[in-house]
């Protein structure tokens, strides 16, 4: 990870709002499963979004198992062994995306391309509780560290044994769950590089209330992660999230904020709210590398324009 970010210049950028493009191409993903259903139903559909978002000028892919689980599967009928090849299948797929993207491109000499990097999507425990969790934190007293590690463990394991270059833990709400991630990387001896992102519903707390001082303390302790931010958080928290991170960690810090568009996990809609539109995000981007950031890119209603206009703006000279 610390390669590529040097390799393009200082700040690498990753994809867009991966379930948002797929919904584009008419995916119907209002399911417990999300756009995990589409590793069931519409393979294809991952690798062509997979496909625009390097086109556009991500450096870094993000598979398609954020709301994918061993339980998730298994409630829709699908045995245990099905469910681990449908992980493995998000891995692949993105890399078969990123192989092929990249063989087709490499021998001309005016590409402005890097090779990409394939992050497996870790989504948080609320993700997989599909309603809109991942923005409370609130799991609930019988949510232990001990549940978190082990709704996770298997899924970890075989995304990693699945051959990604990172993990990304996505949406995490609160410290208890931090916690249990970071237990899990060094119990299972992961060997790649992780980021944990946080997501934040008031631009200054994870959403469980706890402070980003707390939970950044957890994740410091741990040199199996590489790098720390935000996802899909709005895009007008992240200059004031870049500042307070820098002060309270040494890692890389990730942003990719999602429109400003807020999710409502009752209705599984989106509601329209103060919103960055693709322009705003090109400018913003400069000022999120400028502050401090090392990944940046877009989360849940932006899409491949958005980052592409998101890499001319942090690649032109
Ligand atoms: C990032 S949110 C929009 C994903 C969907 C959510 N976990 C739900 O199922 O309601
Ligand atoms: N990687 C996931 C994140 C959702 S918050 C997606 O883009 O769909
Ligand atoms: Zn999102």
């Amino acid at each position: 990870m610390e390669d590529l970010i040097e390799e393009v210049g200082g700040c690498a950028i990753t994809d867009g709002g991966f379930a948002t493009q797929l919904e584009r191409h008419g995916a119907s993903i209002n399911d417990p499963l999300w756009s995990a259903l589409c590793l069931i139903k519409d393979p294809h559909l991952i690798k062509k979004v997979h496909l625009e978002y390097l086109e556009a000028g991500a450096d870094i892919l993000v598979s398609s198992s954020y709301q994918a689980s061993l339980p998730g599967f298994v409630s829709k009928g699908l045995s245990v062994q099905e469910g681990e090849l449908l992980l493995e299948r998000s891995v692949k797929l993105a890399l078969e995306a990123r192989d092929s993207f990249w063989n087709s491109i490499k021998t001309s000499s005016e590409h402005k391309y890097t090779k990409a990097l394939v992050a497996a999507s870790i989504g948080s425990y609320g993700a997989y509780l599909a309603d809109g969790s991942e923005y409370s934190g609130c799991y609930g007293p019988c949510v232990t560290l001990d549940k978190l590690k082990e709704f996770h463990r298997r899924r970890l394991q075989v995304l990693v044994k699945a051959g990604p270059d990172l993990l990304a833990f996505e949406t995490i709400p609160n410290k208890l769950e931090a916690q249990a991630c970071i237990e899990l990387l060094e119990e299972e001896n992961v060997q790649i590089p992780s980021w944990i992102c946080f997501t934040s519903v008031d631009g200054k707390n994870a959403p469980s209330g706890e402070s980003f001082k707390d939970c950044l303390d957890v994740i410091n302790k741990s040199d199996k992660v590489h790098a720390v931010g935000i996802n899909c958080a709005p895009p007008h928290f992240m200059d004031s999230i870049i500042c307070k991170f820098k002060q309270l960690t040494k890692k890389a810090i990730v942003v990719y904020p999602n429109s400003g568009e807020v999710w409502d996990g009752r209705a599984k809609k989106w509601l329209p709210s103060k919103c960055f539109d693709d322009d705003d995000f090109g400018c913003h981007a400069r000022r999120w590398r400028d502050l401090g950031a090392k990944i940046i890119g877009g989360c849940c209603r932006t899409t491949p324009s958005t980052i592409e206009v998101i890499s001319k703006a942090l690649r032109e000279k």
